[in-house]
């Protein structure tokens, strides 16, 4: 089993230098993704958003990964949308990221104010996005406070896992908006209740690990963040352990079930494995059932 003191920074490397996020490589094609701002408790700001489309789009095409353990630093898994961010939405302020200016959108008229907007809530959108458009698995682990910003980011992922002492709040209607990066989005075919989803959506009221297991939002929950970390690890290392080929066609065949009718995803599946069957995984995992023995996968 992997403890995250056993990982390895790959920081060192250009690759993976970021100023707001931590990436280590742990054994066997494993990653760990931290937010790193602990004294913000993990508040989610512009340069965050970037080095998440940055981070999520590099492991995608790194074939040394295989699956993702995205944490947070400190006391909390994230306290959600930093304040001075709220504070440019509510004065229509934009920050211009060539030369780190900021500018009123009131400036404008509101055929083009409106467009300004648009633009940066896609942009905010797409920094979550990206976690489901990585096809390495993703594994959410919550400890302590998982907010606003927070629950939309682990919507996005693949498996979400939790310790005894976190809450979630989709915190959104309290600070004065409808959430618009992911969580309503995603949600409702996460959890199978309106009504429930409805109701968290509407109030803002926490809700505490017990409760989200029992209608399905994480799936484990642990006593604490060392047992939730080797927990999701364990997860993270047999995902990596298997093909990388079934693995990602995997997570690109459930993403587009999501989505898409039945018929629709099964004609999806065909048109992928006409191509997937064909790769010598299937033979070397046939031959290591036969003899077994552990198959080594190729990298991908
Ligand atoms: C990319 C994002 C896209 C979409 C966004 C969607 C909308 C939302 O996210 S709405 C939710 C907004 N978040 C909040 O309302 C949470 C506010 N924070 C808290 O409730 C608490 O801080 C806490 C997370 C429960 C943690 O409590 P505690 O451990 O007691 O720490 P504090 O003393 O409160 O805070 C320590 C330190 O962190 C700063 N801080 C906390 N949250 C934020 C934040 N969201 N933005 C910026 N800074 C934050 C806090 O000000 C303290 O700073 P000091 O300098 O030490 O005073």
């Amino acid at each position: 089993m992997c403890s995250a003191a056993a990982a390895t920074s790959v920081t060192k490397s250009n690759k993976y230098n970021y100023e707001t996020l931590k990436v280590s490589n742990l054994t066997n094609y494993v990653f760990l993704v931290e937010i790193n701002r602990p004294e913000s408790r993990n508040a989610m700001n512009v340069q965050f958003q970037e080095d998440m489309r940055a981070c999520f789009s590099e492991l995608n095409n790194d074939p040394d990964c295989r699956s993702v353990v995205l944490s947070g630093s400190g006391k909390h898994f994230s306290s959600g949308l930093h304040y001075f961010l709220g504070f440019l939405l509510i004065t229509h302020s934009c920050l211009d990221l060539s030369d780190l200016s900021f500018f009123s959108l009131n400036d404008l008229e509101p055929g083009r104010k409106s467009f300004a907007l648009g633009k940066m809530i896609r942009a905010f959108q797409e920094s979550f996005t990206v976690i489901e458009k990585c096809t390495k698995p993703v594994i959410s682990a919550v400890h302590g406070a998982c907010i606003g910003g927070g629950v939309d980011m682990v919507c996005a992922s693949d498996v979400r896992y939790c310790s005894m002492d976190a809450w979630f709040q989709i915190k959104e209607v309290d600070v004065g908006l409808a959430a618009d990066v992911g969580t309503l989005q995603r949600l409702p075919k996460i959890v199978g209740n309106e009504s429930l989803v409805r109701e968290l959506c509407f109030t803002g009221r926490k809700f505490l690990p017990d409760e989200a297991k029992e209608f399905g939002f994480v799936s484990k929950i642990f006593p604490d963040k060392e047992k939730l970390l080797a927990g999701a690890f364990e997860l993270a290392n047999v995902i990596a352990s298997k093909s990388p080929i079934a693995v990602q066609g995997t997570k690109l065949g459930l993403i587009y079930a999501r989505d898409h009718s039945v018929t629709d995803s099964l004609n999806q599946i065909a048109l992928l494995n006409q191509s997937l069957l064909q790769s010598e995984d299937l033979i070397k995992a046939a031959t290591a059932i036969l003899k077994k023995q552990k198959p080594v996968f190729s990298k991908l």
